[in-house]
């Protein structure tokens, strides 16, 4: 694991945050994009070397949107950057975490994505992210 490469925030209403993420961080976000797969709109913010990503959810069956339902707005998960994603995910299913992915998939701000159950985790969902060469 090289950093926290994002925290991400789970958001009802993802205009209103990123104002309020503005105004908090004194920086506009650099980047919204949706990722269709994962049922979110996001919107980064760098800081320092670590971002903060808000997600909003796009539709009812998003894990945001039963986020949201089930605890309400705040940290939804902590993303690591990782130099060989599918070697950290060999090596953590060895070591007994759940991987909720068998494959990495395409995420936001061109990284390849995959998440550890929170429940194998003390409670927090975890992002692994390795950066796609360009
Ligand atoms: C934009 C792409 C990407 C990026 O590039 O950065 C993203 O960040 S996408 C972010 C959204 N995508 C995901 O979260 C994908 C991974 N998540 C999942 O697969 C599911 O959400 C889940 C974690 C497996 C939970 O799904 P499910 O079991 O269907 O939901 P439940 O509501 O029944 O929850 C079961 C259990 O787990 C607790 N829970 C759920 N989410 C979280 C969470 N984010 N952090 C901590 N705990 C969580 C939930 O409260 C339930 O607990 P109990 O009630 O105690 O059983
Ligand atoms: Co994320």
């Amino acid at each position: 694991m090289k950093n926290i490469e994002h925290i991400g925030i789970a958001v009802k209403d993802l205009a209103e945050a990123n104002k309020t993420y503005e105004a908090l961080l004194g920086t506009a976000s650099y980047k919204m994009e949706e990722v269709e797969s994962e049922g979110v709109n996001t919107s980064f913010f760098k800081v320092g070397e670590s971002k903060i990503e808000l997600l909003g959810a796009t539709r009812s069956d998003s894990p945001i949107a039963k986020f949201l339902e089930k605890r309400g707005e705040g940290i939804h998960h902590i993303a690591f950057n990782v130099e060989d994603i599918y070697a950290e995910m060999s090596r953590l299913q060895r070591e007994g975490f759940v991987l909720l992915n068998a494959e990495p998939k395409k995420g936001a701000d061109n990284k390849l994505v995959a998440f550890l159950h929170p429940k194998s985790s003390n409670g927090v969902l975890v992002e692994l992210c390795q950066e796609i060469a360009k």
